[in-house]
């Protein structure tokens, strides 16, 4: 995959896009608002405005008892979990194996009234990052989905828009061993997920709908995806 066309973009998004991640709320700078919480789930958006069009940044962070980073991005990243949680999905075609942690993707969402269809053709690539802040504590594990072009799908030839994004998900696992020194149970782990985003819708429509879809779907979608991953985990091995 290292001689792949792709992997010099790859390389560098996934840097940049994992520094971004890295980078708290107050450290980011002024503008973030919080937009929905839940629990131990806060949500922040910017709103930024590109040709007129909403490209509001989003960033989410999550603290999920029971699962490891990890388990997070395997089933963020297997396109044949995605049907499962990801509720907005219309179609979703694997284009391109680009190797065992890259593959390149074609997603139909449904459509948004009045906003016409969206369409999605990104490349997702899935990477464990060494814990730089503790070396013997568990690596944190990351997918980054960024938009990219595929000769034979070119944007706006059907029905469906063509949006851009960019997106990373960064999962840090906790440890907590038990005190008697027993073996670890999913009792004793838990996950800090920070779920960063940044969509262009691609073709006109309007700011106040965008905005509605987003502060209702983003939130509904980190909810039921890390609930997903609690389920499908849950009586299996820990996957670390
Ligand atoms: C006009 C823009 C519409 C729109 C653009 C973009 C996306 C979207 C695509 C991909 C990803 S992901 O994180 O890469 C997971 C893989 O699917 C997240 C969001 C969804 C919507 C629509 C359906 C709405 C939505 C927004 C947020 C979350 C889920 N769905």
């Amino acid at each position: 995959a290292c001689q792949h066309r792709l992997w010099p973009e790859i390389e560098s998004v996934v840097k940049q896009q994992v520094a971004w991640a890295r980078t708290g709320i107050g450290e980011c700078g002024q503008g973030w608002q919080l937009f929905a919480e839940d629990g131990e789930m806060r949500m922040y958006r910017r709103e930024e405005e590109v040709d007129g069009m909403a490209v509001d940044p989003l960033k989410a962070v999550h603290t999920v008892p029971g699962i490891t980073g990890h388990e997070v991005c395997h089933y963020f990243f297997g396109p044949q979990y995605r049907y499962d949680w990801e509720t907005t999905l219309e179609q979703m075609t694997v284009l391109e194996t680009v190797s065992d942690d890259t593959l390149v993707f074609l997603q139909t969402h449904k459509r948004i009234w009045p906003a016409s269809q969206r369409d999605v053709l990104f490349w997702s690539h899935m990477r464990k990052l060494p814990n730089e802040n503790d070396r013997d504590g568990p690596d944190l594990w990351t997918v980054v989905n960024n938009s990219t072009t595929h000769l034979d799908y070119p944007p706006n030839v059907g029905k469906c828009v063509r949006i851009y994004l960019k997106v990373c998900l960064l999962c840090q696992t906790r440890v907590d061993p038990p005190k008697d020194g027993a073996p670890l149970t999913r009792d004793n782990i838990s996950c800090k997920i920070t779920y960063c985003s940044v969509v262009n819708p691609g073709g006109w429509a309007p700011a106040s709908v965008l905005r509605a879809v987003y502060k209702r779907e983003y939130p509904k979608f980190l909810k039921r995806f890390t609930a997903y991953v609690v389920n499908q985990t849950k009586n299996k091995p820990i996957m670390f």
